[in-house]
């Protein structure tokens, strides 16, 4: 591809116009949509009114009067469409980790088993949570399987399977629908991450057959740096689940103010807190945008995109091996590839105005983003890298030094 096909791909993008509906800086391309999404151009005037309006006038009474109280219903049946769930079936609330938490503690609970399946390498803390929920729990512990053991791993111990949907590292996507049916058939629940998931690949939790579910607001919903993260639960699970955290915002009747807990109906329950209102606010706009999106449209562009990025690194920097699934269906949207000074060579892309990221120990990653990414941003991005790596500038030593958040 040369960059007048890479112009004319874009020309005739039917997602092109969503461009113009988010903030990018100039001289930067952005491919790191998948760890924090960028801007909606909506998004600073509605947290301002929301700041000005609802809380400096409207004070105490936004709870009622804009309905501040039904936001993580609200929100969570805005993002229920983009996971294939019901509305009922999915609320807004708190942190991933947080909501990894209760749904692993309750999963336990409902079903008397002692063990969390997981595989090695997850999203750490989809790990550490089962630790410590495991810690917790007498007689619970975690059990590891490489990807292609975990069937065979599932056993008359298994409480859960939890798993990312994708892989935050390689982008590699487990088969929602075997994986939830052979948890099903052993009797246990199956609970996603699907941090990396929705927004970027179409998703089909019901059809599948997931139990449970979690995932984060601010990656490709683009809900904004720690923005509100959401659960689902199927809708026959719910009664028969309790949360562990039994604040007052899940109780049944949080304004009736009794001393003794009652769970509230349906995903009320796993609510904990009073809801970060500004977050809400901002979070509610970024999925706004998603629901204006055909995903067919946006899984397409992102298969497009990869197979860019990948042939010309291939071309122009084939000492960077890539560690990405290259069948669509089998993947996210995003392309990682190993190399061992991966570190630097990021940080040396960075310099030069192209945003991806690095994961411990040697993986360049780069999120592709159809909403707001076109070819000619590839094209120029893998330019810039192809140059990089020929003329070795990455060697520089300040492109060593490690920051804090890589
Ligand atoms: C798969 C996955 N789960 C969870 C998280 C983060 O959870 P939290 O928002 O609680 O930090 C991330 C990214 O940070 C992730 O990639
Ligand atoms: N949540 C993050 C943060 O608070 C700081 C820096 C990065 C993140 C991320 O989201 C990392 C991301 N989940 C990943 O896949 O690596």
């Amino acid at each position: 591809m040369t960059l007048d096909d890479a112009r004319a791909a874009d020309a005739a993008d039917p997602l092109r116009g969503f461009r113009e509906r988010f903030v990018l800086p100039d001289g930067v391309i952005y491919l790191d949509g998948n760890s924090l999404g960028a801007l909606p151009a909506v998004t600073a005037a509605r947290v301002a009114r929301t700041v000005a309006d609802e809380w400096g006038r409207g004070l105490i009474r936004s709870w009622n009067d804009a309905d501040w109280l039904g936001a993580p219903q609200r929100i969570g049946a805005l993002i229920a469409p983009l996971l294939g769930a019901a509305e009922d079936e999915v609320i807004v609330a708190d942190s991933t980790s947080a909501n990894l938490f209760k749904l692993l503690a309750a999963a336990i609970r409902a079903t008397g088993r002692s063990t969390i399946l997981t595989e090695p390498g997850n999203f750490p803390t989809d790990l550490h949570v089962a630790q410590g929920v495991a810690a917790l729990l007498p007689g619970v512990s975690v059990r590891a399987a490489p990807a292609d053991e975990l069937a065979a791993a599932l056993d008359g111990d298994t409480a859960v399977l939890l798993l990312s949907h994708v892989h935050y590292r390689s982008g590699a996507r487990h088969d929602m629908a075997a994986l939830s049916a052979a948890a099903r058939a052993a009797g246990a629940l199956s609970l996603w991450d699907v941090s990396h998931s929705v927004g970027a690949v179409p998703l089909d939790l019901v059809r599948d057959g997931a139990d449970l579910a979690v995932g984060c607001g601010y990656k490709f919903l683009n809900g904004g740096p720690g923005a509100p993260a959401f659960l689902f639960v199927r809708r026959a699970l719910q009664p028969t689940l309790a949360s562990p955290i039994t604040g007052w915002m899940g109780h049944k009747r949080p304004f009736a103010f009794e001393d003794d807990y009652a769970a509230g109906e349906g995903m009320t329950r796993f609510l904990a807190g009073t809801p970060p209102i500004l977050g809400m606010a901002a979070l509610e706009e970024g999925v706004r945008i998603l629901r204006e999106v055909d995903m067919a449209a946006v899984a397409a562009k992102s298969a497009a995109l990869f197979d860019l990025f990948a042939a010309r690194v291939a071309a122009l920097a084939p000492e960077l091996r890539l560690v990405s699934p290259t069948q669509a269906r089998a993947r996210g949207s995003h392309i990682a590839f190993a190399h061992p000074h991966a570190h630097e060579i990021v940080q040396a892309l960075i310099a030069d105005g192209v945003i991806g990221d690095f994961r411990a120990p040697d993986v360049l990653r780069f999120g592709l983003t159809p909403l707001y990414l076109g070819h000619e941003d590839v094209w120029r991005a893998t330019d810039i890298l192809g140059r990089i790596m020929a003329g070795g500038s990455w060697r520089d030593p300040r492109f060593a030094v490690r920051a804090r958040v890589t």
